[in-house]
């Protein structure tokens, strides 16, 4: 994992902002701690009885070029910025500084903290609507082999691991690179050797982090992808619950769940297992480089080598500089959960976008026919195509029954007039001009569609039936619903969740009534009648006729092909007609 996804910079605004408020705060953050461990070395050397004296005569504040009984003092402190101004009134000026420093600190972690809040909830918004979008325009196919669970997982638990991400790992990655660069120039003015030291040690760090990175990264994936496993499987336990009970096998999905729960277990408990190794291996290397630099600094201070208000002002700092790398290492982990996720969104968003052209002036489809010429299609990672070379003429207002076995690719002949899938071969012309030069959204206007799946929403049946006008008035809506053959459905009724609280001949009837609500020119309709009994299949089917419009239909019953004004069959290459 890069320490910061340059992509994350592009796509949202928030982060870049983000990043340098972080970057100002962190400048802000090291400065503080220098003057913060300046002023504590100053003060505590200043407690510290001279050696001459005894007399109890604190060594105030040390001005002159010597200290503690003649050890000189490095020069650092003596006649700089502390010997001068900012320490000139004694201890209670350090005591004074040294609250200033404190309250500033403070200030400045609560405003990370409120950065870093408001940009992964800007962030993870941005991320969720750009999925949500390049989902929709790589369509329903696509959707239905990137399982539907995975995305919903993804764009709710999974983004919302970015948190930790902002709000910990990012800010810590700033401090990591400003404070231990202040740190130990300010160390090398008092102490090069110490300050050596400090150069030497740290980069370990950095090389730890990165091996344990590349270990974390690949159980982060599987953890991710145990969870969506997890999440995809409940979802499909609960929702065929009725099926399994009826079937005897509701009790066996207890260890198909154990299971998949086991696998998710064991993939969290190996990545905290490696979480708290490396926080182990982290601390112990910071703490060893520390002990070098505390021996070093003490042997100096012996050897009177070393004022002991820098030796203090020293070993004050010199765990400043490890902390922010080592704590980059923890948060690293408290995120890679969150990165992971990011990546699951950028593979989406890079998912190319069938090429399509933006033309608006699409064909009037009541004017205009609709050819297919030659058109083939094959599924992604389907050896065999659904659709071979597949001829179609429509004219405008003729009702035209697409027949076949099952598999056959009907289906198919929809979704390539919507403009769901690609063509390998072949090419759809309206009035004349290929349907790939058309702006998809605009192209779809022309076609109202009924799927096999009907695909209602929560709400009522008004609301789902003005999906397909939203301005259409409590008539207009009833009318539609008498055409579709579900006049005796009330307008209020709610249809529950995925349409759950109606019979499927009546969401059959709901989704038909959403499409001939629209003034679309064509009707494409995936077996518009399965599920309805003979009346309201000819109540339907008048319904159809009435309207005017062209249809193209998935028809199985007999009824219905007998309706249409010719067939055609899917699977040969022969154009029946009627
Ligand atoms: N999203 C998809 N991904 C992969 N293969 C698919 C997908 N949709 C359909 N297929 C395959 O393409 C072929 C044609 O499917 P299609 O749904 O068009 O047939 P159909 O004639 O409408 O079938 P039915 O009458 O059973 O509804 C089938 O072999 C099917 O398995």
């Amino acid at each position: 994992m890069k320490p910061v996804d340059p992509r994350l910079l592009r796509r949202a605004r928030g982060a870049r902002v983000f990043l340098a408020a972080s970057v100002l705060i962190g400048i802000a953050s090291g400065l503080l701690i220098v003057v913060q461990a300046i002023l504590l070395a100053r003060g505590i050397a200043g407690m510290v009885p001279v050696a001459d004296g005894g007399t109890g005569v604190l060594r105030g504040d040390a001005g002159g070029g010597e200290a503690g009984g003649g050890v000189p003092d490095g020069g650092l402190l003596g006649g700089g910025l502390l010997g001068g101004g900012l320490l000139g009134g004694g201890l209670t000026a350090v005591a004074l500084g040294l609250g200033v420093v404190v309250v500033g600190r403070g200030l400045l972690v609560w405003g990370q903290e409120v950065v870093a809040q408001r940009a992964a909830a800007a962030v993870k918004s941005t991320l969720r609507r750009q999925v949500l979008e390049h989902s929709l325009k790589l369509g329903p196919v696509w959707l239905s082999g990137e399982r539907s669970s995975a995305l919903t997982t993804l764009l709710t638990k999974g983004l919302d691991d970015l948190d930790p991400y902002f709000a910990r790992y990012l800010p810590q990655l700033v401090l990591a690179a400003t404070v231990p660069a202040g740190v130990i120039g300010w160390m090398a003015t008092g102490d090069l050797i110490a300050a050596g030291t400090v150069v030497v040690t740290l980069p370990l760090i950095p090389i730890f982090m990165a091996l344990i990175g590349w270990a974390t990264q690949a159980h982060s994936r599987r953890r991710q992808h145990a969870l969506s496993v997890l999440a995809h499987h409940f979802a499909d336990v609960v929702s065929g619950l009725p099926t399994l009970k009826l079937f005897g096998r509701a009790k066996a999905q207890e260890s198909a769940v154990r299971r998949v729960t086991d696998k998710h277990r064991v993939a969290s408990m190996s990545s905290l297992r490696l979480a708290f190794l490396s926080s182990f291996a982290l601390e112990l290397l910071a703490s060893i480089s520390v002990a070098l630099v505390a021996v070093g600094v003490g042997l100096r201070l012996v050897d009177g080598k070393l004022g002991l208000e820098t030796a203090l002002m020293v070993l004050i700092l010199a765990p400043e500089a490890y902390l922010p790398l080592r704590q980059v290492g923890m948060q690293f982990h408290a995120s890679a959960d969150g990165v992971a996720a990011s990546e699951e969104v950028f593979r989406i968003l890079e998912t190319p976008l069938p090429e399509r052209g933006d033309r608006t002036d699409v064909p009037d489809l009541r004017v205009s026919p609709l050819q297919l010429y030659d058109v083939t299609v094959r599924y992604p990672g389907r050896d065999e195509a659904a659709l071979d070379g597949f001829d179609l003429d429509l004219r405008p207002g003729e009702v035209v029954a697409l027949t076949g076995p099952s598999g056959t690719g009907k289906s198919t002949v929809l979704a390539v007039l919507l403009g769901f899938v690609e063509l390998e071969r072949g090419v759809v012309v309206a009035g004349g001009s290929a349907a790939d030069e058309f702006e998809p959204t605009v192209w779809r206007r022309q076609f109202a569609w009924v799927p096999q799946r009907p695909g209602l929403r929560m709400g009522t049946i008004a609301d789902n039936v003005r999906l397909g006008r939203p301005d259409a008035s409590d008539d207009e809506v009833r009318l539609a619903l008498i055409a579709a053959g579900a006049g005796e459905l009330e307008l209020d009724k709610p249809v529950g969740e995925q349409g759950q609280l109606l019979s499927g001949g009546q969401q059959r009837r709901v989704a038909l009534a959403r499409a001939l609500i629209t003034d679309a020119p064509v009707l494409l309709l995936d077996e518009p009648t399965a599920g309805l009994d003979p009346d309201a299949e000819a109540t339907v089917i008048t319904g159809l006729r009435a309207s005017g419009r062209t249809v193209l239909m998935v028809a199985h019953r007999p009824a219905l092909i007998a309706a249409a004004d010719r067939t055609v069959t899917v699977g040969t290459r022969e154009l029946v007609n009627a």
